[in-house]
């Protein structure tokens, strides 16, 4: 599976070349195949990335991003290849896993009676967060996309494109060091977008490791210090 470089790294960190150990990786994938009652779903992707980088994987429509997502987050157990998170295989049921990883991967799930300001509130506070710093890191993450005016709707009340900013700033409500995004582009104008490449640009300039799957050549463009292509087709 090619690797290509999308664009030249931050000053003092490494783009992963084919044949290029580098540092160890905050995540790994070789060879990684899944194959599910006859249909190869992923074909042999092979990839890594540094805390503080940005990996895009891009490819057709049923290509195998979502199943490699799926499966980096522990929700897939690929049938071959190796797959290290932060020096682990992924485990969903390894609470220490869990606390190292942030995905979003299809809708997340809300609390329908809880406001959106309350639902980031709410996850923070399953993952530890005191009542102030949560409800700060709220604010500072719903005015980041310019959605502060929504903190008191219901989930139910947003619009689609709303949502999805939403569930990106719910995504990223609670702690990690290794942040999954399935698309995160998804029904956003052009300005939402950039506002939403900033705010993972700051993710990663705070140290996480970010692997996202996209359509969008220019969050690719902007973001990926690696691109991985997946070749296969549906
Ligand atoms: N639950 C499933 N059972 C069987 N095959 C599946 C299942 N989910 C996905 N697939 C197949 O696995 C392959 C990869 O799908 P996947 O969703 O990973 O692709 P993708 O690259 O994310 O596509 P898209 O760009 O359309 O989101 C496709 O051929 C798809 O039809």
């Amino acid at each position: 599976m090619p690797l290509l470089p999308a664009r030249p790294s931050r000053p003092g960190l490494r783009t992963t070349e084919p044949g290029d150990p580098g540092p160890i990786p905050a995540v790994s994938f070789h060879d990684v195949a899944v194959l599910r009652e006859d249909v190869l779903m992923l074909d042999g992707a092979s990839g890594r990335v540094q805390s503080g980088q940005i990996l895009a994987l891009t490819g057709r429509n049923g290509s195998g991003k979502t199943t490699l997502l799926r499966v980096l987050a522990g929700l897939l157990a690929p049938t071959a290849g190796q797959v290290a998170v932060l020096g682990r295989v992924p485990d969903e049921r390894d609470r220490r896993f869990r606390r190292s990883l942030a995905a979003l991967i299809g809708p997340p799930m809300s609390a329908r009676d809880l406001t959106v300001e309350e639902n980031l509130r709410f996850i923070a506070a399953t993952w530890g967060a005191r009542a102030d710093p949560a409800q700060e890191h709220a604010a500072h993450l719903l005015e980041s996309l310019s959605i502060g005016a929504l903190a008191g709707r219901y989930p139910h009340e947003l619009s689609s494109g709303q949502s999805q900013l939403v569930a990106i700033a719910m995504t990223l409500s609670r702690p990690f060091d290794v942040l999954l995004l399935d698309e995160p582009e998804q029904r956003l104008d052009a300005e939402r977008l950039d506002l939403v490449i900033g705010l993972l640009a700051q993710q990663a300039e705070q140290g996480a490791a970010i692997v996202l799957a996209s359509h969008s050549p220019r969050l690719v463009e902007a973001l990926a210090d690696v691109a991985v292509h997946l070749e296969a087709e549906a």
